[in-house]
């Protein structure tokens, strides 16, 4: 696999997401963490909405961190002159790209677009700025159109092309085509963006630097707008255990940082998301843990510890009796064959009743109460 960086813009794309506001002091916060794992870039947020969002972004600037920052624009001379007076060094600049948008943006009017796009970057680029370019709704652009914008924008000086499947309607196989047209045309690197709509935002994200994306967009538990990005913690360990590729990453503080983002946006992380959900290590079902305590291989893709987890081995109405032998033996408590099944029995019981698992004292509570029963028949 090729190399690939990591352009996190959950400061961007992620704040996006309905209903997200983060404050100047979360979004410093979420950087500082994000610098810290080890992530390389990160798309800070779009001076153009105005002061508040110019001091959180000038607040990143001066931290002196060590991934590179970039502020997001439109082709719009004011957004690129927000960016610098933020004191940024690096510019994203999104155009539209495909008939859809520039309809509904430029009335059609494409050789407008360009030319704005052609002033965005010379400008730019004469007050030393580094460029990216955007091609926004990429995937929905015609394809010969979508080359010559981004051959343009690297003729006039860009030192990268996004590719956007800005409404996430694209699959693997169909991003991995689009993006090698792109990266075998274009001397510049290319840069994967996508969207979740139908569930396969970090699928996709795979998908183009397996056709030679040297940096893929990814947000914190996916956050992003409508349903969402890439998840960093998903591209990350997908890197690491699918491909074997290190990025450098400090897998183990993802789970801390998740939790930090979720908080900062108010979100709940379903218990079933990938990496960070507090399922993601927790097993019931008696065949699962059966395994798991034989050999954790068999029902986990890597460690727990590896994104901060611990393993969790839960009590409920699917469990089975090694599982309930195992729990009791730790506290000292041996039953035989026909009490397990009859604990059993009663977990299973309880746990609908509650719709809920059972804590290790209610397994104890149990098995006291079987043996009362026992004992007075
Ligand atoms: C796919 C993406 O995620 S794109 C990023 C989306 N993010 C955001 O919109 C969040 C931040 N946005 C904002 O704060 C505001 O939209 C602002 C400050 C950028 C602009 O605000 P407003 O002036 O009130 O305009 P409004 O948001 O209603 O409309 C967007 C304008 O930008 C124009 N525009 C949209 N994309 C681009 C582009 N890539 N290049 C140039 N102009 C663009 C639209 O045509 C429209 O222009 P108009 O005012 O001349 O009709
Ligand atoms: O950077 C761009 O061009 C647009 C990015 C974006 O958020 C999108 O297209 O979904």
């Amino acid at each position: 696999m090729n190399k690939v960086l990591i352009n996190d813009t959950t400061l961007r794309d992620g704040e996006q997401a309905a209903g997200v506001a983060f404050t100047l002091e979360e979004k410093v916060a979420i950087a500082k963490f994000l610098d810290n794992i080890g992530v390389p870039e990160l798309e800070v947020g779009i001076p153009a909405m105005g002061e508040e969002e110019m001091r959180a972004i000038c607040a990143i600037s001066h931290l002196g961190l060590n991934a590179n920052l970039l502020a997001w624009n439109r082709a719009v001379m004011s957004d690129i002159k927000a960016s610098i007076a933020c004191g940024m060094k690096r510019v994203h600049i999104a155009i539209p790209v495909s008939g859809i948008q520039i309809a509904a943006k430029f009335h059609g009017q494409w050789r407008i677009s360009l030319q704005r796009l052609k002033d965005c970057i010379s400008f730019a680029v004469d007050q030393g700025l580094w460029v990216a370019v955007g091609g926004e709704d990429s995937s929905r652009a015609d394809e010969n159109f979508l080359l010559d914008v981004a051959l343009y924008a690297q003729e006039w000086g860009a030192s990268r092309f996004r590719f956007c499947d800005t409404v996430g309607v694209l699959d693997p196989f169909t991003t991995y085509g689009k993006v090698k047209l792109l990266v075998s045309a274009l001397s510049i690197p290319v840069e994967i963006h996508t969207h979740n709509d139908f569930g396969m935002a970090t699928a996709n994200a795979l998908a183009g630097i397996k056709a030679g994306a040297a940096s893929v967009n990814t947000t914190v538990i996916g956050l992003g707008e409508r349903a969402g990005n890439a998840a960093l913690e998903e591209v990350v360990m997908a890197i690491k255990r699918i491909y074997g590729v290190d990025m450098g990453i400090d897998t183990p503080r993802l789970l801390e940082l998740s939790q930090l983002v979720a908080t900062a946006s108010g979100a709940n992380v379903p218990p079933w998301k990938a990496i960070v959900g507090e399922n993601t290590f927790a097993h019931e079902s008696g065949i699962h843990a059966h395994g798991v305590l034989q050999n954790p291989d068999t029902y986990e893709p890597f460690a727990p510890e590896e994104v901060g987890w611990e393993r969790r081995l839960v009590l409920g109405k699917h469990s089975g009796r090694h599982l309930i032998s195992n729990l009791l033996e730790q506290h000292g408590i041996f039953l035989n064959a026909e009490e397990i099944q009859s604990v059993l029995d009663a977990v299973r019981q309880q746990s609908v009743k509650k719709k809920s698992s059972l804590t290790v004292q209610e397994l104890l509570n149990l098995v006291k109460e079987q043996r009362y029963s026992h004992a007075a028949r």
